[in-house]
C-alpha cells in the first residue's frame, strides 16, 4: 500500500477513512464528522482490522467532543456517545483498549485527547515495524534462510488493518524487503473477501508474488508441503494464549500442526486481553446472515436457507507456535504466555 495512504487519518476536525468496502476497484476516502457515521463505518467494515479500529476509536473520542460542542451535549451525553463507539464491534479488544486509553485524558479537553489519539496511532506503526523485524528474524532462524519462504496468510493484516505497515503482513513485508519471500498464498477470506480484495491489493502495491486461494484450499496447500509457515493477525488474545481471529483461522492452525510447520500470530500487545482467561470467554461477533446467503446483493442460497455467520473463530494456544508482538516472540504452544510480554 503506498505509504502516503493511511487507513485512518485525522484531518484536524474529522476522521478520513479509506473506504475498505470498495477496494480494490475504487480507492476512496470518506470523511467522518459524527459518532453515528463512525459507528456505521466500523460496523460496515469501512474501517476494519483490530488496530485500525482501535486508532479510529481513539480519534472517535475527539469526534464526540467536537460534535458535543456543535450540538450542545453535556458531558454525560458525550461519554454515552463515546461508549457507542467503544461497543461498535465486540471482538477486537483494541477498540476498547484504545478508547479507554484516550478517555484517561478526557477531562483535560480536546487537545489532550487528540494528543493521546495521535500517540495511539504513532505507537501502532512503531509496534508493527518492530513486529516485522522480530517475526522475520524468528522465521528465518526457524525455517532457514537458505531460500526464500513460501508463506500463507488469512484475512487482511496489512497497512489497511492498522495505523500503518501491518501486523502479519508487516512481517511478510519485512521478509520481502530482505529478499526472503518466494510466494504468499492469500486466503480469499469469505464472506467479505478481505484476503482477495485487500491483502491481494496490498501485495500488488508491494510487488510481492502471491496467489489468492479459496479458504477451503488452505489446508490442502499446507498438507501438500507447499507452505513453509502460516502467519495471521488477531483480534483478541486471551491470557492463556487462545486467539480470536477471522473465521477460517483455526483450520489453518490445525493444518499447520498436522503438517509440522510454524503457525504464527502477529499482534501488538494492545490485542492481548489478560482479563479474558481463555478463548471460551471471547465474544465472537455474529454478523448478518445475508453476508453468507448472498454475493453482490444476489441471493446464492435457496430462499429457505438460513445463514450462520460468525466473524471470528478461536485458535487454542496449543496450536500457536509463536506469538509475535512488538516486544519479541513468545512460543505459546510451549507454554509461554502473552502476559510474559506485558510484565
Ligand atoms: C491486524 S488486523 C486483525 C484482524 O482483524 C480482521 O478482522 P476484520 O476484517 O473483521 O476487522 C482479521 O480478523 C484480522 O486478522
Amino acid at each position: 500500500m503506498p505509504q502516503e495512504l493511511r487507513a485512518v487519518d485525522w484531518t484536524g476536525n474529522s476522521l478520513a477513512l479509506i473506504d475498505q468496502t470498495v477496494l480494490p476497484h475504487r480507492a476512496e476516502t470518506v470523511e467522518i464528522r459524527d459518532v453515528d457515521a463512525l459507528v456505521d463505518a466500523i460496523q460496515r467494515l469501512v474501517v476494519r482490522g483490530a488496530p485500525a479500529i482501535g486508532a479510529a476509536g481513539a480519534y472517535g473520542v475527539a469526534l464526540a467532543l467536537l460534535q458535543g460542542e456543535r450540538e450542545g451535549w453535556d458531558t454525560g451525553r458525550v461519554r454515552a456517545e463515546v461508549a457507542r463507539i467503544r461497543e461498535a464491534r465486540p471482538t477486537a479488544v483494541n477498540l476498547m483498549v484504545c478508547v479507554d486509553r484516550v478517555m484517561t485524558r478526557f477531562d483535560e479537553g480536546i487537545e489532550a485527547v487528540l494528543a493521546e489519539a495521535a500517540a495511539v496511532q504513532r505507537e501502532d506503526v512503531e509496534a508493527n515495524r518492530a513486529m516485522g523485524a522480530y517475526g522475520a528474524d524468528w522465521l528465518l532462524k526457524r525455517v532457514g534462510a537458505d531460500r526464500p519462504l513460501r508463506l500463507l496468510t488469512h484475512c487482511n493484516t496489512g497497512a489497511l488493518a492498522t495505523a500503518g505497515w501491518g501486523t502479519a503482513l508487516g512481517v511478510i513485508r519485512e521478509l520481502h524487503a530482505r529478499g526472503q519471500v518466494e510466494v504468499v498464498y492469500a486466503d480469499e477470506t469469505r464472506p467479505l473477501l478481505q484476503g482477495s480484495r485487500l491483502t491481494a491489493w496490498e501485495l500488488v502495491q508491494e510487488g510481492i508474488p502471491h496467489y489468492v486461494q479459496a479458504d477451503g484450499a488452505a489446508a490442502g496447500t499446507i498438507l501438500r508441503g507447499e507452505v513453509d509457515a502460516a502467519i495471521v493477525g488477531a483480534d483478541r488474545i486471551a491470557a492463556n494464549g487462545d486467539t480470536a481471529n477471522k473465521v477460517g483461522t483455526v483450520g489453518v492452525a490445525l493444518a499447520c500442526a498436522d503438517a509440522g510447520i510454524p503457525f504464527l500470530v502477529a499482534a501488538p500487545t494492545t490485542t492481548v486481553d489478560l482479563s479474558t482467561a481463555s478463548g471460551a470467554d471471547i465474544h465472537i461477533e455474529l454478523r448478518g446472515e445475508d453476508e453468507v446467503l448472498e454475493w453482490a446483493a444476489v441471493r446464492t442460497a435457496p430462499k429457505e436457507s438460513r445463514g450462520h455467520n460468525p466473524a471470528f473463530d478461536v485458535t487454542p494456544g496449543r496450536l500457536v507456535t509463536g506469538l509475535v508482538t512488538e516486544r519479541g516472540v513468545l512460543t505459546v504452544s510451549a507454554g509461554e504466555l502473552p502476559g510474559d510480554h506485558l510484565r
